[in-house]
């Protein structure tokens, strides 16, 4: 079977840094796969790269069977991979509503022609962007929210704002950076429950970058680890958390700190 995401030999230098070193794993359609590594490992340039946020210096992107090698994150998003970012809200002052309404137009794409003649295709997509926004506000529990203004609302639910959006364009795979980040153990916990039902009834596949072990681990069907820009292992969390080379490279690190 074709995998969803298919990365070979991907690789990024900084000067005379190698930031990421001939990266290669595969990502199945219905997977939650998650990037984890110590600090500087090279996960947000992998996640750059994939997302096409940053060109590779060398190696091949495939999604969905298509090389997306170097694409701009606008074309990677209509062929349906989405990703998300680190900060929680975009317009803390605004509500929940107009957080993800703003951020789906971007998705939509209305021209700017039609935007000024104001013509049915403006009326169509903005009908088609209310419905996207309702939809997605309620696959991520936050339609009783809606109204509420996003920076005052829980860190749990701003964070689920960013998911909102990232969900707005309808992808079928989305990439989350750190989505924990800054989340208290029963927010992530809630947090977790929602990344797998996004797996489970909505047949979205995630990938994502992590410290935080209990979600990476509660949630994962497959974990690759990152050490130096170099993939030291790759498997199931049973399977990551007894690797040598892994309790190696986070020896000292305790795990309950990050849970
Ligand atoms: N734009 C850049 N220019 C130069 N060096 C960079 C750049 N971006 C990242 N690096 C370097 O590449 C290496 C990998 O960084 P990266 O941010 O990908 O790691 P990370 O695993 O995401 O770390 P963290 O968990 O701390 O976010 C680090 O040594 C970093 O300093």
């Amino acid at each position: 079977m074709t995998p969803l995401l298919k990365v070979e030999g991907l690789s990024k230098s900084f000067g005379g840094l190698a930031a990421v070193r001939d990266l290669s794993f595969e990502l199945q359609e219905g997977e939650i796969v998650g990037l984890i590594g110590p600090n500087g490992a090279g996960k947000s340039t992998a996640f750059n790269m994939i997302s096409g946020a940053m060109a590779p210096t060398s190696g091949k992107i495939a999604f969905a069977g298509e090389d997306i090698t170097g694409r701009k994150p606008s074309r990677v998003v209509r062929q349906g991979l989405a990703r998300t970012f680190q900060s929680a809200t975009v317009y803390p002052k605004s509500t929940v509503y107009e957080n993800v309404y703003r951020g789906a137009l971007c998705h939509f794409g209305v021209p700017v022609w039609a935007q000024i003649t104001q013509t049915g295709t403006y009326r169509q997509a903005l009908k088609r962007t209310h419905e996207q926004v309702s939809k997605v506000l309620e696959i991520t529990g936050l339609s009783p929210y809606r109204d509420e203004i996003a920076g005052e609302l829980a860190y749990g639910h701003q964070k689920r704002i960013g998911v909102a959006i990232g969900l707005a364009s309808s992808p079928c795979l989305l990439l989350l950076d750190e989505p924990a980040a800054g989340l208290n153990p029963e927010e992530c916990a809630e947090f977790g429950r929602l990344l797998k039902s996004l797996r489970d009834e909505h047949r979205i596949s995630l990938l994502f970058v992590e410290h935080h072990m209990a979600l990476v681990m509660g949630t994962c069907d497959k974990i690759i680890v990152l050490v130096q820009g170099q993939r030291i292992a790759q498997g199931t969390a049973d399977e990551i958390r007894n690797h040598p080379a892994v309790i190696e490279a986070y020896l000292g690190v305790d795990e309950d700190a990050h849970a």
